[in-house]
């Protein structure tokens, strides 16, 4: 039973280095862009910071006609691609046509498209909480420890080779049964200390440190919870992330309690890693995961009778900054336009 990774960034490389040393593990490749491809079949795999080593004799391929024969059809494809990248690689999904497909991406939507293009009983719903960092096409550096949730998608959908290749491979696996809870318990997560830090290109100490982006983000994940309420979705404590505890201080504990905890988790919450929103935007990527976060909160609410002015201004500035519709200029270090766009402004 063999298992491809498709997409070799910082998840994906994670999870070749830790699948590929596991003792009694299952034969793994890499299956990414033939450039990427291409540097790892020339240079080793270096992983710094938690877990750190250097990898030679992987399997890497940069289409799936090249993948040796024994990973065509695979049991399982774990997919680490960013949410603007599914439906690219629901047509490398369809060519290699794996066995079951498990997402460790991050946003809410994705499942939903894998469902619709293979079944939901062959999607597996997965939440990875370790933090990595890709410094180059064959490094990375693993900046916090984590764990990753498990969840079907389906009412047949089969968990069990995942979970023991990843339990094998040295990961803290947890299995959930309603992955929408999961997915937006992670989106809470994801939600805090990434497009303000992003729009405002600040460091998440910077937009901690000012109290009306503090409740900014306090709103957000508010106007988040009162759309799961509303969908009938509890959050949960994902591995090494306490997702629930922090979704009942953000709704019940008075600013003076929760804020100085928020500025050390969220801060904290990384490990050191600049926001991934923020990490897009200064590379130039005309495309945004903060569509399948905030885009996707604002969305969910509007389909269920609910308003969420602060997610949709937060994508709205975004998504507009990311397209070209908005100069990213006029919002870098001014949070009171970002606060008007939100209607948080006093
Ligand atoms: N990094 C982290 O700490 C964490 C990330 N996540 C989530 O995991 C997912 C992956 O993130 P991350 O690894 O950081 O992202 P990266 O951008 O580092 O990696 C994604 C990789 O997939 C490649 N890719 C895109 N489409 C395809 C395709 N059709 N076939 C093959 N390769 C493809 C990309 O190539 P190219 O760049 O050339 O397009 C890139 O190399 C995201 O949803 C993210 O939010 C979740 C938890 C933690
Ligand atoms: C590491 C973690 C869990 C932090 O929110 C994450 O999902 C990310 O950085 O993309």
């Amino acid at each position: 039973m063999t298992i491809v990774i498709v997409g070799g960034g910082a998840i994906g490389l994670l999870l070749l280095s830790r699948l590929a040393q596991a003792s009694n593990g299952q034969p793994v490749a890499l299956l990414t862009r033939p450039n990427g491809a291409a540097a790892l079949q020339a240079t080793p795999l270096q992983v710094s910071g938690i877990g750190a080593c250097s990898l030679t004799g992987l399997t890497v391929a940069g289409a799936v006609a090249d993948l040796p024969a024994a990973f065509q059809q695979p049991a399982l494809a774990i997919l680490c691609v960013k949410g603007y990248d599914t439906n690219g690689a629901i047509a490398t999904l369809r060519d290699l046509n794996p066995g079951s497909i498990l997402t460790l991406q991050n946003g809410l939507g994705n499942e939903e498209a894998l469902a619709q293009a293979f079944g939901a009983d062959r999607i597996i719903a997965g939440a990875i909480t370790t933090s990595v960092d890709a410094t180059g096409p064959t490094t990375i550096t693993v900046t916090k420890a984590g764990g990753i949730g498990l969840a079907p998608v389906g009412g047949t959908s089969n968990l069990t080779l995942a979970e023991t290749a990843l339990s094998n491979a040295g990961f803290t696996v947890q299995r959930y049964h309603d992955y929408r809870a999961m997915k937006w318990s992670k989106a809470l997560l994801n939600m805090l200390g990434n497009a303000t830090a992003a729009i405002l290109d600040w460091s998440v100490a910077q937009v901690y440190a000012d109290r009306r982006l503090v409740a900014l983000e306090r709103t957000a994940v508010r106007e988040a919870l009162a759309v799961m309420q509303r969908m009938g979705i509890r959050p949960v404590n994902l591995p090494r992330y306490p997702a629930a505890l922090l979704a009942f201080g953000i709704r019940w504990l008075p600013p003076i309690i929760l804020d100085p905890i928020l500025r050390q988790r969220v801060a904290g919450g990384r490990g050191g890693k600049d926001p991934s929103l923020l990490r897009d935007l200064r590379a130039g990527r005309s495309r945004s995961e903060g569509e399948f976060l905030y885009g996707a909160v604002a969305a969910a609410a509007t389909a269920h009778g609910l308003q969420t002015p602060v997610n949709a201004g937060l994508w709205q500035v975004l998504g507009g900054i990311v397209r070209g519709d908005l100069r990213w200029d006029d919002y870098r270090g001014q949070p009171e336009r970002l606060l008007a766009a939100c209607g948080m402004a006093k």
